[in-house]
């Protein structure tokens, strides 16, 4: 299986304030293609902050950042906003779903804002992929007032898919669900890294972390891989 993700030594230091703090404290990881890893920490741990970093929102102060291969801990924002629309796909705690226009609309601005403009049919035929994939082709007529925080979250899910992404990074993507529309999601999350795609998944549900390949706890900055109970 090939290697995604790579990090080794990541450092994240906040500075600005009386005293720099370490946010980041030496963090590796690694995610081949297909594999989902969840990352588990108490808030303010580091965990989004580790998402920024892997999704190029944001740079480490040390350490190498390997993705595909190439190391991009230092790469320039304009090179790193391309990979970021590449290689990964995005999903929040908050869907963050135009109000004004249908569930296929809403995926499709995915692929006008990365892509430029695709031939219609095309389109179409992506975004009902997406929308399959999730489960929710049925729903592409509708809008988001209409529909339950888990199929709108899938929605969201779709919309990060139809780019086909290598990663799909998901910040608490339940958070806002009960258990089993919750559980509906992670069953869309996993249906990805059936076909090839990576999942790192910042969670606080025991549960969810539990269906993924790893978890890793966040602490203070430090992350560490749990071994399985025998
Ligand atoms: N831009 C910033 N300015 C000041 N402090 C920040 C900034 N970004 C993060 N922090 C601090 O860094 C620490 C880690 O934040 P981060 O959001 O990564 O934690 P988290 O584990 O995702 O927390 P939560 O589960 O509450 O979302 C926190 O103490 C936070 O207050």
């Amino acid at each position: 299986m090939s290697t995604l993700i790579e990090l080794e030594g990541i450092t994240k230091v906040l500075k600005g304030q009386e005293q720099p703090r370490t946010i980041l404290d030496g963090v590796g990881l690694t995610v081949n293609a297909g594999q989902s890893v969840a990352i588990v920490g108490r808030s303010g741990s580091g965990k989004s902050t580790l998402l920024s970093v892997i999704g190029l929102f944001d740079r480490p102060d040390s350490g190498s950042y390997r993705l595909d291969g190439q190391e991009i801990a230092k790469l320039p924002e304009r090179r790193a906003a391309k990979l970021r629309s590449s290689h990964f796909g995005f999903v929040f705690q908050r869907f963050f779903l135009l109000k004004h226009l249908t569930a296929s609309q809403n995926v499709a601005m995915a692929l006008v804002n990365g892509q430029g403009w695709l031939p219609r049919r095309q389109r179409r035929s992506r975004v009902m992929e997406a929308l399959d994939q999730v489960g929710i082709a049925h729903l592409a007529k509708s809008r988001p007032a209409k529909m339950s925080g888990g199929e709108q979250q899938r929605v969201a899910i779709a919309r990060a898919l139809v780019r086909d992404p290598k990663v799909l990074l998901a910040d608490e993507p339940t958070g806002a669900l009960d258990i089993e529309t919750g559980t509906l999601v992670i069953d869309a999350l996993l249906s990805a890294t059936e076909r090839g795609c990576g999942l790192i998944l910042v969670t606080h549900d025991r549960d969810h972390a539990a269906r993924m390949c790893r978890t890793h706890d966040l602490v203070d900055g430090v992350l560490t891989e749990r071994v399985a109970a025998r």
